[in-house]
């Protein structure tokens, strides 16, 4: 009653008792979204927020960025909606407890630094041209869909660089733990949306419990395996009289964990570890793809990006450069506007662990309730971007046209210092693959038509596109 009490002055879609809102949630992927839509809309016409009940859980769902940034910033745990993935990864960075998670991100962060993360550049490149070549077999082909593709060369470039193993998903896709991996997220992502099987007493009555339970030790026995591998390897060489820490190899971010001012114990490196690569590829992988699609819908904008590339590069195939990069300006804005209209990560849940005040909202949000930050919608809203909001303008990221934009009206990274980790690492894997694509191919494509809502922000139709060699 008190949180009701607190949260009154804000709108609410009517519910049934006991279960609250929760039908909202019942439904296809394509269906969650359109309700999510009609949410905004509901909040839109008010200050921006709205209240939901789930059973006996309050969310407040916040849609303008002066209320997310107040959110994002002070309220670092993560809503159990989360709590689904705790079997996978454990207390791993993504979902680790805030105690934990402010200890451990501080030994982390300096592996995502800038200068450490140009180094992978050289992974980055043979596995981009490896992507150029697997790509000839569609030019001048039909539409296709070119996830798949890209999908197999970030998880290429991810194993590399998070473990230091080659894992060439590229030209061998059907590994045993590339299908378990398959399999947990199929079985996390239904559970997402039939609120049934949300409750663990009832999960483990159904038979993709166990199914869940042995895909999970397989990923885990893997990851383990290459742990092990590296402990040896490190204890090695810390014993070694004449240890030269500079042998000229790469240094994988698992490498770089060992012997640092925390002592991870292989367990916690492996969650770690298998947060990196679940955090990171599917996410770096769909902005690309909606990204190749939108240059495929806008001529115009690809003939800009293209030119620039023939600036940068003239008719060399080679891989991107740290130089060469930061010469990419316009592609940056294309990047950021792609992110901008089809934001992979829609919503942000965090849990609130203290009466937090939303100043926009003018609300007193109560701890105990759960608050759902809409990237999606802040992304789309005419109130923050303007009446053509719905446009495709990487324009809008040029600096004289940003400087006056809200610090939290573009989180396709989150915001505050919960943010994620591995983004100046993404923009290098985003930049360089869709430059090598772009300058190998020009695309074609519609629309992208309908979307749908799972984890992350899904095509109905997935990422078609046509190609033919440039
Ligand atoms: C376009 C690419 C990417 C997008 C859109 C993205 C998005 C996000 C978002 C929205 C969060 C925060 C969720 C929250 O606030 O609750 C996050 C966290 C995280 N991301 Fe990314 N990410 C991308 C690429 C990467 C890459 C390349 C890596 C690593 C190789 C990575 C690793 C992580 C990790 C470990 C976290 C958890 C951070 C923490 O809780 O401290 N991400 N990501």
């Amino acid at each position: 009653r008190r949180m009701d009490e607190m949260t009154a002055s804000l709108p609410s879609p009517p519910g049934l008792p006991i279960i609250g809102n929760a039908t909202m949630f019942i439904g296809d992927a394509e269906k969650m979204l359109k309700n999510l839509e009609k949410l905004a809309d509901l909040a839109y016409q008010h200050k921006g927020c709205i209240k939901l009940w789930l059973g006996p859980k309050l969310y407040v769902a916040i849609g303008t960025p002066e209320d997310a940034q107040v959110v994002l910033e002070n309220c670092l745990d993560k809503d159990v909606v989360y709590r689904f993935l705790r079997p996978w990864l454990g207390h791993g960075l993504f979902i680790a407890p805030v105690g934990l998670w402010k200890a451990h991100r501080k030994v982390l962060l300096p592996v995502f630094y800038n200068k450490v993360v140009e180094e992978y550049l050289g992974v980055i490149g043979v596995q981009a041209n490896v992507l150029i070549e697997r790509l000839s077999e569609q030019t001048d082909q039909k539409e296709f869909d070119v996830l798949k593709y890209i999908t197999a060369c970030t998880l290429d470039i991810v194993f590399e660089t998070a473990m230091g193993e080659r894992m060439d998903v590229q030209h061998s896709p059907e590994t045993p733990y590339l299908r378990a991996r398959h399999t947990v997220m199929t079985i996390l992502n239904m559970r997402l949306f039939k609120v049934w099987l949300q409750p663990d007493c009832l999960f483990n009555l159904t038979p993709y419990a166990k199914e869940q339970k042995d895909n999970i030790d397989l990923t885990h026995r893997f990851t383990d395996e290459v742990v092990k591998k590296k402990r040896i390897e490190y204890e090695r060489k810390k014993n070694e009289v004449n240890f030269d820490e500079s042998t000229g190899k790469l240094r994988a971010v698992l490498d770089l964990l060992f012997g640092r001012e925390i002592e991870f114990t292989d367990e916690q490196l492996r969650e770690h570890i298998d947060s990196i690569t679940i955090a990171g590829n599917d996410t770096t992988a769909l902005v690309i793809a909606y990204t190749l699609v939108l240059l495929g819908v806008h001529q115009d904008v690809q003939e800009k990006v293209y030119l620039e590339q023939e600036a940068v590069f003239g008719d060399s195939k080679r891989g991107a450069t740290k130089t060469d990069l930061q010469k990419m300006n316009y592609l940056e804005r294309v990047i950021k506007e792609s992110m901008r209209l089809y934001t992979v990560v829609p919503i942000i849940a965090r849990n609130i662990d203290k009466d937090t005040y939303l100043p926009g909202c003018g609300v007193t949000i109560p701890a105990g309730a759960g608050a759902v930050v809409g990237a999606f919608a802040i992304h789309r809203s005419k109130m923050v971007w303007g009446p053509n909001a719905k446009d495709f303008d990487p324009d809008r990221f040029l600096p004289e046209r940003s400087d006056k934009r809200h610090p939290a009206a573009f989180i396709p990274f989150s915001y505050g210092s919960r943010n994620c980790i591995g983004r100046n690492f993404g923009m290098l894997i985003m930049k360089s693959i869709v430059s090598s694509v772009i300058r190998s191919y020009k695309i074609y494509a519609h629309d992208i038509g309908g979307l749908k809502i799972e984890m992350l922000l899904f095509p109905i139709n997935g990422h078609l596109i046509k190609i033919h060699k440039r």
